[in-house]
């Protein structure tokens, strides 16, 4: 297994000290991340240059904590599982992984769910990984390097879109419009499927050194309604070691759907 060359990243602890010495008590806690972003206008400029430093593996990908990587994909396992029990579950055609890393989720989870999955990554150095890692595999589609603040997929392609610990790296706002735009990328019973860290501080977490927030749920919650959809599914990630974030995992799908 892979060891700690970084730990810090949108999978910060909350409450134990990260390889940098940073505690919950380090982050500058802000109501709103559109607030955080009006501070630094370099918001995305400044993550994307964190993570071109972060070594394309799956502990760069969980921030030094590759251990929780078995956890995290059996839990998703389950979740997706259950999803397609629900009455008029999403189709098995085709997913998406938005903010993909080097492929960790679509690697151990969707491309055994889906016929075809997309990946979306702002970073090019874990794009050619994930090139890389999947050359010749007839279950990879489209690899796209983007931010998914700029992701508009064309209506009614998507069976499920999976987003997972990239969220934080996105203003409330960009937040807003990104899951309506999801909204309209999905096929008919497609869903949205949102695995992020929130806070038990009830207010948003800053970390400025990967240039996230953490937000609290309800802020979370609050987004999800704003942009039209309603949440089927929420639950809480089991099995993770104490400290970390805790992390919700929810299927969304649109209002009007
Ligand atoms: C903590 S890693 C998680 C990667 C993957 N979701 C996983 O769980 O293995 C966060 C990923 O989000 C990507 N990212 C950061 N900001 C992004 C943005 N605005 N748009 C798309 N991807 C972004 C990073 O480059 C990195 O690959």
């Amino acid at each position: 297994m892979e060891t700690g060359e970084d730990s810090s990243c949108v999978l910060n602890p909350e409450t134990l000290s990260g390889k940098d010495g940073r505690t919950d008590e380090d982050s500058t806690e802000e109501t709103s991340s559109k607030a955080v972003a009006a501070q630094d206008p370099e918001f995305y400029s400044h993550a994307a240059a964190y993570w071109e430093n972060i070594p394309a593996t799956v502990n760069g990908m969980l921030g030094g904590f590759a251990h929780i990587n078995a956890p995290d994909i059996s839990a998703s396992d389950l979740f997706i599982r259950s999803i397609f029990k629900m009455k008029n579950p999403p189709g098995h055609g085709r997913a998406v992984d938005c903010g993909a890393g080097i492929g960790r989720i679509t690697k151990h989870l969707l491309q055994k769910h889906f016929g075809k999955v997309d990946l979306v990554e702002q970073c090019q150095n874990f794009i050619d990984r994930a090139k890389d890692n999947f050359k010749g595999s007839k279950k990879i589609g489209k690899f796209l390097c983007l931010g998914l603040q700029n992701f508009s997929p064309e209506p009614n392609t998507y069976d499920v879109i999976w987003c997972q610990w990239v969220l934080g790296h996105l203003t409330d706002e960009d937040l807003e419009d990104f899951f309506r735009r999801m909204g309209y990328g999905l096929k008919r019973n497609g869903i949205i499927v949102v695995k992020e860290n929130v806070t038990s501080s009830g207010t948003v977490e800053l970390d400025e050194v990967d240039s996230s927030v953490t937000r609290p749920e309800n802020l979370l919650l609050d987004i999800i309604e704003r942009a039209e959809l309603r949440v089927l599914k929420n639950i809480r990630q089991p099995n993770l070691p104490k400290g970390l974030y805790e992390v919700k995992i929810m299927c969304l799908k649109p209002k009007k759907a």
